[in-house]
């Protein structure tokens, strides 16, 4: 769908339309419907189990929903069902535990040569000419990442939460209109896990989407607008955060007495 009067496509930013994934004989969503426009910043939460991580590879394309017969799709990103991977990468940056462990296996690269790296696993290429504009822009995704001071460090060297701004790096380098973030703090002490949601803010703020999938309130950074409440596959609340984040949806949610705080834009919660 474009907007007449700029021309520019408007299609939402994601649309999951009724779709089922199965893992093993079990729904591991459940005919899930959610619609998520572009500049929305949403964080997707459940307790362990939920089907976030499902979610996540639905919309990556590395699982698919059931098939069914006719219109609409069951996935839909910038309002296209059929994405080749690279070019899905163009436009939603994904930074997943999986995308860790494969950095991971890249130990013996250096910084700048893995953010550089991306242009080649998105353009299917043998080629792998490094021009002064791909240069450039490797910096830059480096830069907005917070991670410029990491440049010529080899990869095995640095610690989880430096690797993590990495992979934030080279999801940015094809300046993607949002990020999708699985558990993006795993692994980081709470001081590395603040100055990293920091630097989460300062992309939403400079207009990069936020989708972010956890299992920890604590992460819903104040841009977060939206809430969607995921329960054995389902959504079990979805609205904004003063009405989502509250002590009756998150208990049910986490099948336990929570108890949710707030204090200067930050949520947090404990069991009662
Ligand atoms: N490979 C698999 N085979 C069978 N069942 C699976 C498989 N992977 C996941 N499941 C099941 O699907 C459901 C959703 O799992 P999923 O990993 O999406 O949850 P999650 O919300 O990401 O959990 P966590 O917070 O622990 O990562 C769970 O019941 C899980 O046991």
């Amino acid at each position: 769908m474009s907007d007449p009067a700029t021309g520019i496509e408007r299609a939402p930013l994601l649309e999951i339309d009724d779709a089922t994934v199965l893992r093993g004989d079990h729904a591991a969503l459940d005919r899930l419907t959610l619609r998520i426009d572009r500049g929305e910043h949403t964080a997707i939460l459940g307790r362990n189990g939920s089907g976030k991580s499902t979610l996540v590879r639905l919309i990556a394309r590395e699982l698919h929903a059931l098939a069914r017969s006719g219109p609409p799709a069951p996935v839909r990103v910038l309002g296209h069902d059929r994405w080749n991977i690279a070019e899905l990468r163009g436009q939603l940056g994904i930074v997943s535990p999986t995308l860790q462990q494969q950095l991971g296996n890249e130990a013996g690269n250096e910084v700048l040569t893995s953010v550089e790296s991306a242009f080649f696993a998105a353009h299917d290429t043998w080629d792998r000419t490094v021009s002064p504009t791909m240069r450039r822009r490797a910096l830059e995704a480096l830069e907005r990442a917070g991670a410029s001071s990491l440049t010529g460090r080899p990869l095995a060297s640095l610690s989880t939460g430096e690797a993590r701004r990495v992979l934030i790096a080279r999801a940015l380098v094809h300046r993607p209109q949002a990020l999708l973030l699985d558990e993006p703090c795993a692994g980081l002490d709470m001081t590395a896990q603040r100055a990293f949601l920091e630097q989460l803010r300062e992309l939403a703020r400079g207009g990069t989407t936020l989708l972010m999938v956890t299992h920890h309130v604590e992460e819903i950074v104040p841009e977060i607008g939206r809430v969607v409440l995921l329960h054995r596959g389902r959504v079990l609340a979805d609205g904004p955060c003063d009405r989502v984040l509250r002590d009756e949806p998150l208990s049910a949610a986490f099948e336990a007495a929570v108890s949710v705080g707030q204090r200067g834009g930050w949520y947090s919660a404990a069991l009662a």
